[in-house]
């Protein structure tokens, strides 16, 4: 019997030939990255202290300032005044600041490796799989445990493959892939698995894309989201000089829990409506739906990809004037490409408002907060009941296609009859 890759990187990281779903391993952490709500402050710089111990190489530790950068209030301030003088005082050199989504960023600076094992203090640290790495969010009392050995308890999660074969229609995107998928099997219907995404969809995919379908597999519960490196995987860690890792490959014979076929070619937009992200209509089931807000950023619906395909619906027309169109590339490299490329022009001039790239609207915490009866189009990845503010406000998941289409109507739109 073969092995998937889930289960193959786990063998490598425990030191063993093979593993099976549900063993529980030891496995050695490649990276574990913490952020700025639950990393150092929330008691993992303070234990570690009265502790008396050290870091266990400070070289594989990532410390991001994301979601409170930049300050909204003191209280974030302090926090990252607190973030920052500690990596200073216990010399971790890979800290960044208001460079954008932590996901994003660890991609971007290449700590997101094939074959390899990364943590993170953050639910979304499965982006990490479009890369073929075991990415995996956890608590902060776990990451004080990996802080002092390197090491990890898992158990071997099952996998479910999913295969989307055949080619996208025009401006359909990878967002509808996942939430068409995640309607199927709830948000709980991956629960502790890993979801390997396959297929000639997703071979397609430009590596952009690749991220949002990983990014939301812990939306139905995953404990990451894989997909098998391929040469634009190779050709960008190379572009960014990150050589000698080991990418592993399912085997053909690998056994999976659940094998979910699809074609692409019949997908329509998708829409998750208020407040569960399986909670899916086709998008001319919620079309002429009035909104407040539209939302393109997050770690999600951020990135080059996304803001040129808003871009090209944006051109040459005007957001709806009752609609605010908010506009936060997910970091500072994504900023100054889409900045070259004219594209963050397009989106002003269409009556966008550019935002800092940060977690900020996402997740409520500041720049572009909803009031209540307020309602949003979103190309984040969570809609639960007050995630983007008010109790009394409601959050529509989509692609940034559909968000950009529908800030021009500033009602929920087709992005179909925009390209
Ligand atoms: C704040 C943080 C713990 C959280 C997460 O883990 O995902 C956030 O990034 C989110 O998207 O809700
Ligand atoms: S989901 Fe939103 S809040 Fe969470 S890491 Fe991504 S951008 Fe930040």
């Amino acid at each position: 019997m073969g092995m998937t890759m889930a289960e193959k990187i786990l063998a490598r990281k425990a030191g063993k030939t093979r593993v099976s779903p549900g063993e529980i391993v030891m496995a050695r952490v490649d990276c574990a990255m913490m952020d700025d709500i639950l990393g150092p402050r929330v008691q993992i710089a303070d234990e570690l202290k009265r502790l008396g111990a050290t870091i266990w190489d400070r070289q594989k530790v990532v410390v991001i300032s994301d979601h409170y950068a930049p300050a909204a209030n003191v209280k974030q301030a302090e926090i990252l005044a607190f973030t920052r003088r500690w990596v200073q005082e216990v010399g971790i050199e890979n800290y960044y600041e208001g460079q954008g989504p932590c996901h994003q960023i660890l991609a971007e600076k290449g700590f997101s490796l094939p074959g390899t094992l990364l943590v993170g203090t953050d639910s979304h640290t499965c982006t990490a799989g479009a890369f073929g790495c075991f990415g995996t969010g956890i608590g902060s009392t776990e990451m004080l445990g990996v802080m002092v050995t390197g090491q990890i308890w898992l158990r071997v999660p099952e996998t479910i493959r999913i295969n989307w074969e055949g080619t996208l229609a025009r401006g359909v995107m990878a967002k509808d892939v996942v939430l068409k998928t995640i309607g199927d099997i709830g948000h709980a219907g991956a629960t502790y698995k890993v979801m390997e995404f396959a297929g000639s969809a997703i071979r397609q995919m430009p590596l952009d894309e690749r991220m949002c379908l990983t990014n939301m597999a812990v939306e139905a519960g995953a404990k990451t989201g894989l997909i098998e490196p391929d040469e634009q995987v190779f050709d960008f860690l190379s572009t960014i000089g990150r050589t000698g890792y080991e990418p592993v490959y399912s085997d053909p014979d690998a056994a999976y829990s659940q094998v979910l076929s699809y074609n692409a070619g019949g997908l329509d937009p998708q829409v998750a409506c208020p407040h569960e992200v399986d909670n899916i209509r086709s998008v001319d089931q919620v079309a002429g739906i009035k909104i407040d807000q539209a939302y393109l950023g997050s770690c999600t619906g951020g990135r080059f990809h996304d803001l040129a395909v808003a871009a090209q619906i944006l051109k040459n027309r005007r957001v709806a004037p009752h609609t605010r169109l908010l506009v936060s590339p997910a970091s500072r490299d994504i900023w100054l490409k889409a900045s070259r490329a004219g594209i963050l022009d397009v989106l002003a001039e269409a009556g966008a408002m550019i935002l800092a790239p940060s977690c900020g609207a996402c997740l409520g915490l500041h720049s572009g907060i909803l009031a209540a009866g307020e309602r949003c189009i979103s190309a984040t990845n969570r809609n639960f009941i007050g995630r983007m503010g008010s109790k009394e406000s409601e959050v529509y998941l989509a692609s940034p296609a559909t968000v950009a289409a529908s800030a021009v109507e500033g009602r929920i739109a087709d992005p179909r009859h925009y390209l």
